[in-house]
């Protein structure tokens, strides 16, 4: 079974559709990534999953998470399945945090909030997931303001892989990154799938990334799939213009290295 299966999605105001009849799944452990320009509806599609649409949208169709329909299950419910079973990581990391409140305090609280746990139970868990992403324990005691962006959106996937969920939804994690630090933060990220042996859903609007780790790969534009497949097929025969023209802005190595 699909873990996630998301059939014929549409989002729209009370004036216009913006996601239009939608339908892609994920298989449990894979990398699905979502590729499209600016405004296509990636991240409105992805907050779907976890009901985190803004007031003024609304979701029709299904979105299947082990087969429940997450669009028609009480905020109650979905609290105990997000974070625990489906686990975000933003674009704007900044924001995941809470400013004045240290690092290791947003591990305990976190626990807290979904397992019963012993404080040394939870004290090694921070350990352990700080150390997954190569954060030495010191940073516990430091305030969100006191690491990098690098550090922080390592934090951040630390603390999303903290209850082992099974889908983690990565929008746009390494657009406020420089380039090495979001090659290390998508090796990393890899790197903790082989691992935990979570699925990936990743909003990306560059296709090299997608290039690089993903299984399959969809590709949006204006709230509609234009296609997708497995990652080969989508980047050695794309069947579509528009994907065409963003294989064709992947610089070549050489370019690159210049
Ligand atoms: N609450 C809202 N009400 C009305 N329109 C919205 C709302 N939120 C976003 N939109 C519009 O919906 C469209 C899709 O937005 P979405 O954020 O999903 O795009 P995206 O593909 O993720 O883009 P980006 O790569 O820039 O994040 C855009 O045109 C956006 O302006």
């Amino acid at each position: 079974m699909n873990l996630l299966e998301v059939n014929e999605l549409t989002i729209q105001t009370a004036t216009r559709q913006i996601v239009k009849r939608i339908s892609f799944s994920v298989e449990p452990g894979n990398w699905l990534a979502i590729v499209g320009q600016s405004g296509s509806g990636k991240s409105m599609s992805t907050s779907a999953i976890g009901q985190l649409l803004a007031p003024n949208l609304k979701a029709g169709g299904e979105i299947l998470f082990n087969g429940s329909n997450l669009l028609e299950m009480s905020s109650k419910k979905l609290n105990t399945i997000r974070g625990k079973q489906i686990a975000y990581i933003f674009q704007d990391y900044q924001n995941s945090f809470t400013p004045f409140m240290t690092i290791g305090k947003h591990f305990d609280e976190y626990q807290r909030n979904h397992l019963q746990l012993s404080k040394a139970q939870r004290l090694q868990n921070r350990q352990q997931a700080l150390a997954s992403v190569g954060l030495g324990d010191e940073y516990a005691e430091r305030f969100p303001f006191q690491l990098s962006g690098g550090q922080l959106q390592r934090t951040a996937i630390a603390l999303a892989l903290l209850l082992k969920p099974a889908l983690v939804i990565a929008d746009e994690p390494t657009t406020a990154l420089d380039s090495i630090s979001s090659y290390q933060i998508l090796q990393l990220l890899a790197r903790l799938q082989k691992e935990t042996g979570c699925a990936i859903l990743h909003i990306t609007h560059d296709l090299r990334h997608a290039a690089n780790y993903a299984d399959h790969v969809l590709v949006m534009k204006d709230g509609d799939i234009l296609e997708q497949g497995n990652r080969s097929q989508i980047m050695e025969f794309p069947r579509h213009s528009y994907t065409k023209t963003l294989l064709e802005a992947i610089p070549s190595l050489g370019q690159a290295e210049e």
